[in-house]
């Protein structure tokens, strides 16, 4: 397999927001993020809210700098690059899908104007043949002719969400990260959107890195489904496998409490919150609220292990059974003290 890009031991700290001026806070938004993202592959991205996957999906498109660790694309340390070749590397192979159609098109620019941008930025071709791509790159999206003259304000949220779609495509990257595509579009349109995207990356044999609170959809988009936690990956899975088969305790729990996927068996019941992501807890981060942790949990961060399976990897002191019913699982959070 050809990797596209590499993150190799990455980690995002940013200052807190919250934190005024001089404040010492860290939030450390990536830790450690090790994932090879190989050519036509789908990856999903699932975990709760803030931890982290919009920041590994920005570090995979250039956008977000990461504080140490190595991004490569095609085998090149993009942060070692100069900046004029990042600009070209980023730009040629790869694009960015955002949550928000409204927020992330320019309202003042015309759809030719926004799709056309990438190639006139990066000088692709003469005058003609970047207007022949953007004919090329609307019809591919099942973008109207008509609307090349509209602003972004005049069309529906799908369309503006082809017309996002079609500027990401302009260049012909290798990759597209989409973050949320469809969450800020109506129900009746976010099937069509996810159906473009997995057309898109058929035709096009574009790898995919799908990020989406929506684990079901995640779950049916994607090869390998990657699980975070507080910054960190925690388990990467074949797809088929990651809803019942997953061996970190914290993916099962965050399956179980997806509806429809598992029916019937109740979500595995998890006590307390979150940690905050500015005073993770020593060891493995999901210890304070995993009900297999003991001492090693909290003096280590176990390394990942390889499972039985290719392309199965989790990193867990007690992993789940391969084989373990969820519904057994459940029993045991609700009863710490039966034997794991
Ligand atoms: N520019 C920033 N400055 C400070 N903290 C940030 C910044 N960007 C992200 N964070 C923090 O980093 C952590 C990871 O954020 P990120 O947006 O990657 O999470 P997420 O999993 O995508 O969340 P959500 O699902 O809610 O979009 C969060 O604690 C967030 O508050």
């Amino acid at each position: 397999m050809t990797a596209l890009v590499e993150l190799a031991g990455t980690h995002v700290v940013h200052k807190a927001r919250s934190g005024g001026l001089f404040a010492r806070d860290r939030v450390y938004a990536l830790t450690g993020a090790d994932l090879t993202v190989a050519a036509g592959e789908t990856i999903g991205v699932v975990g709760e809210s803030g931890c982290g996957k919009s920041t590994l999906a920005k570090v995979l498109v250039g956008v977000q700098r990461p504080t140490s660790g190595t991004v490569s694309v095609r085998g090149r340390d993009l942060w070692a690059m100069a900046p004029a070749e990042r600009r070209a590397a980023i730009g040629s192979h790869t694009g960015m899908i955002f949550q928000d159609p409204s927020t992330a098109l320019n309202r003042r620019l015309t759809v030719r104007q926004i799709v056309r941008d990438p190639l006139d930025v990066h000088r692709r071709g003469t005058c003609a043949q970047r207007e022949e791509r953007v004919r090329e790159l609307m019809a591919l999206v099942g973008l109207p002719r008509a609307l090349a003259d509209g602003l972004p304000g005049q069309l529906s949220g799908g369309q503006r969400q082809r017309v996002a779609i079609a500027r990401a495509l302009a260049l012909d990257p290798g990759l597209v990260v989409a973050d949320e595509p469809t969450s800020a579009l109506d129900v009746s349109v976010r099937a069509q959107i996810l159906n473009l995207l997995l057309d898109l990356k058929e035709r096009l044999g574009l790898a995919l890195v799908f990020v989406s609170h929506d684990i079901q959809t995640v779950r049916r988009m994607s090869d390998r489904v990657i699980t975070m936690y507080l910054g960190r990956i925690v388990e990467e899975a074949p797809a088929d496998r990651v809803t019942d088969r997953s061996r970190h305790p914290y993916t099962r729990a965050l399956f179980s409490a997806t509806p429809g996927l598992l029916a019937p068996v109740d979500p595995i019941p998890l006590v307390g919150p979150v940690p905050s992501a500015t005073r993770p807890p020593s060891g493995c981060p999901f210890r304070t609220r995993c009900w297999k942790a003991d001492g090693a949990c909290a003096e280590s961060m176990p390394e990942f292990s390889v499972s039985y399976t290719l392309g199965h990897r989790f990193r867990c002191h007690h992993p789940v059974e391969e084989d373990q019913p969820t519904r057994e699982l459940v029993r045991q959070a609700r009863d710490p003290k039966e034997p794991v």
